[in-house]
């Protein structure tokens, strides 16, 4: 997997997605995430790292306003996709979230048929106008899923009853089915095996071509193989982002290079 690394020249270039300046975030009297400011690139997969507790999933939770579903949390700053303040009045949270998709950490699937679960998204936001075109992203959904020939046969069976690995890349087909922008991924390798975490992995690599990725993983190693850029978050604050080789093999901060070599989290 080493040729899917960008040049440098190639990561400048890239048209920024996201952009995040000084955020924080409270959990009541909890400060979160301390006066965060990252610019997230197109067609990349971004990496966030650091230790357990240190805000990773509540700075991605911020990128597509989950974090409006939990009552104490608050948050100030500004998020803006395509130059859009995401956090504005106007926007709907419902209809970012299928602009902005999210994969957990433990497969989800909607106790629904494999169908009705890709199904699911496109029918609330009315995406498609008959049965002929929801067959068809359903099915192209799967496809990049890279899971339709496993499951083609058995669409109305459920969700529920595939593997592990199997029902996480239906999720990330539920995901996809709304043609989202941007994809986050909470740890989406931690309930799997290391050959389902091959081919969530090479999926991610694939989906950059057409998403924005940001993926949160306690693994460097995964963090080395699928991003492009990394950021190390440390006690709430971004400490370093950068290219991921440069994070790995030359960081700037002594807190990252304490914790890529396994000094302390
Ligand atoms: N729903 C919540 N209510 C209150 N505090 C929370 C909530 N979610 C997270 N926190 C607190 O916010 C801080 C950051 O947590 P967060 O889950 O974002 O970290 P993380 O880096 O993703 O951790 P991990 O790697 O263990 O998943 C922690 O102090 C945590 O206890």
């Amino acid at each position: 997997m080493t040729n899917m690394r960008m040049t440098d020249a190639q990561t400048q270039k890239r048209e920024i997605k996201i952009a995040a300046r000084d955020v924080d975030v409270f959990y009541g009297d909890t400060h979160a995430i301390k006066n965060v400011s990252v610019d997230i690139a197109d067609n990349m997969v971004t990496a966030f790292i650091g230790p357990s507790g240190c805000g990773k999933s509540t700075f991605l939770r911020c990128l597509n306003r989950m974090n409006d579903t939990i009552d104490i949390a608050r948050i100030e700053g500004r998020i803006e996709i395509d130059g859009e303040d995401i956090y504005a009045a106007a926007v709907d949270p419902v209809l970012l979230r299928a602009r902005v998709g999210m994969v957990f950490q433990k497969p989800n699937p909607f106790p629904k048929s494999i169908y009705d679960n890709v199904a699911y998204g496109p029918r609330i936001h009315g995406l498609v106008n008959n049965k002929a075109e929801l067959d068809d992203v359903v099915e192209q959904s799967l496809r990049r899923a890279a899971m339709w020939d496993e499951v083609k046969d058995r669409l109305d069976q459920p969700g529920t009853g595939l593997s592990g690995g199997q029902q996480q890349r239906l999720c990330i087909a539920r995901a996809i089915a709304t043609a989202p922008e941007v994809l986050l991924m909470d740890e989406p390798c931690s309930a799997l095996d290391p050959i389902a975490t091959a081919q969530i992995e090479e999926l991610i690599d694939e989906l950059r071509s057409n998403y924005s990725v940001v993926i949160v993983t306690h693994s460097m190693q995964q963090a080395a193989r699928v991003s492009q850029r990394t950021a190390f978050f440390h006690l709430g604050t971004l400490v370093e982002y950068g290219e991921t080789t440069q994070i790995f093999t030359n960081p700037e901060d002594q807190r990252t290079q304490d914790y890529i070599t396994g000094r302390f989290g």
